[in-house]
């Protein structure tokens, strides 16, 4: 922009102003029509008009040029579904909520916990064990009333996805499974319905804006194969302002679609945040639409109808095996039969990860990730494991968080190095917590 083009610009936004502060001057000046008739008037209000007290809330999103009164009224008549009221859907859901959605659908089965608090901060210590839908409309509610929230205190599922999504026009995807975001994928495409999906994990999240535009694809034609392993924020850990980072900008994606005045950068591209390692931000160009995609492509075999009756099976389709060995009952041992074996010489091998055995660890135990055991990155620790056992005909007793890596390492020490007098802990350190030592840390 030329520096006469900023001072005409400066001098439109300095008389919006003016004009703002005169509605917020005169709405000051009828003091006696505080709080009810307030509230009266809002809720009263058409879509196709805003009411007093609207000016003066979004007064500072309608003075930017691209949002405008066009674009707060078109906010006002959309009607946005988050589905996943987690670490995505409570920054999205304070943004949407607060940008002044006309109506705001909320999908989630779960319960807070206390897990949920540094991330979910629609909650409080209070919401623990309260419906996630419940506690979230509670503040969203306290916190701009002119929304209307709808809550489906229900899991999506493939006989009810179709029912729900049909009565919005935007679908944000803050989910954690590969089922469920396959299925929002293709009964939002199926509606023809945008789509905003966004993931996070340990340190890096990620966004894309689906069914949008001329040859925008599908979740599916971008993912036409389920992922071979998920991992999941519980296993892997997530940092708060990570997981924020990413359902933030699914609030603003939607607000720029229904804005309609900024052109959707995302249409073909996927937003990758970074928060420690490579450019922080990175914009990289997605496949358009496929052809060969199942559900929107030339040939599609599958239909709203094949979904809601079951004929199309989700979780065959994303069947991911646990992919851990079944270990013989003979080398399995409960944490019971720890408890007292422990008290007799023995080696005790925890393969968690490094640093999830310095969150917390049993006592003498020695740590060698299973990684590392697989990879033969630490050969001298492996090896000075399998020699003291051998020399000294010790038990060795493997236990990792579940119960689960711990197999692995038990088919791995009793095939490649030989070791018989080898036991899988089952259920791991989370069992030793249930039946043993209470105060043992979950995390
Ligand atoms: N099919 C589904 N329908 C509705 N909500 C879902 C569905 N699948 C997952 N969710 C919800 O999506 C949210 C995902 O959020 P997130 O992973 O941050 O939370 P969490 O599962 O509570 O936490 P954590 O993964 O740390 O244990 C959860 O609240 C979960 O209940
Ligand atoms: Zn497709």
């Amino acid at each position: 922009m030329t520096r006469s083009e900023l001072n005409a610009e400066l001098a439109r936004l300095k008389k919006r102003i003016a004009e703002l502060e005169n509605d917020i001057a005169e709405l000051d000046k009828d003091s006696c029509s505080a709080g009810r008739a307030r509230e009266t008037e809002t809720t009263t209000e058409t879509e196709t008009e805003l009411g007093r007290e609207e000016y003066i809330r979004y007064g500072r999103q309608m003075l930017v040029p691209e949002i405008g009164k066009p674009g707060q009224l078109a906010l006002k008549k959309t009607k946005v579904l988050v589905v996943g009221a987690g670490g995505l859907g409570c920054p999205a859901l304070t943004y949407l909520s607060g940008a002044g959605f006309g109506t705001i659908g909320i999908v989630d089965d779960d319960t807070v916990s206390l897990s949920n608090l540094p991330r979910q901060t629609l909650y409080s210590t209070t919401s623990i064990g309260m419906l996630k839908v419940d506690a979230a409309v509670e503040v969203l509610r306290s916190r701009n009333e002119n929304v209307k929230y709808v809550c489906y205190p229900v899991a999506v599922r493939h006989d009810n996805v179709f029912d729900i999504v049909r009565q919005y026009d935007i679908v944000l995807d803050c989910t954690d499974t590969a089922m469920t975001r396959y299925l929002l994928g293709d009964a939002t495409r199926l509606l023809s319905k945008p789509l905003i999906s966004a993931s996070a994990l340990r340190t890096e999240a990620q966004l894309v804006v689906l069914n949008v535009g001329p040859d925008g694809p599908c979740y599916r034609c971008l993912f036409p194969n389920p992922p071979q392993h998920v991992e999941a924020c519980s296993d892997a850990g997530i940092i708060g302002p990570v997981v924020a980072v990413a359902g933030t900008l699914q609030a603003l994606e939607a607000i720029k679609l229904v804005s309609g005045h900024i052109p959707t950068a995302q249409q073909r591209t996927m937003t990758l945040f970074s928060a420690i390692y490579g450019p922080a931000w990175r914009s990289v160009r997605i496949r358009g639409w496929q052809k060969s995609c199942i559900v929107c492509g030339d040939r599609a075999t599958v239909t709203e109808s094949d979904i809601t009756s079951g004929k199309y099976d989700y979780s065959e389709f994303c069947g991911i095996p646990d992919g851990y060995p079944d270990i013989d009952s003979s080398l399995s041992i409960s944490v019971k039969e720890l408890e007292r074996r422990i008290k007799t010489p023995h080696v005790l091998l925890d393969v968690r990860d490094r640093t999830q055995y310095g969150i917390c660890n049993l006592p003498d135990s020695i740590n060698l990730p299973l990684s590392e055991m697989l990879g033969y990155d630490n050969p001298a620790a492996l090896c000075s494991i399998v020699d003291q056992v051998n020399a000294e005909a010790l038990p060795l007793f493997v236990i990792c968080r579940f119960g689960n890596d711990s197999r692995t390492a038990v088919q791995l020490l009793r095939s490649s190095h030989r070791i018989r007098r080898v036991f899988d802990v089952t259920g791991g350190l989370d069992m030793w917590t249930e039946h043993v030592d209470s105060s043992f840390p979950r995390y």
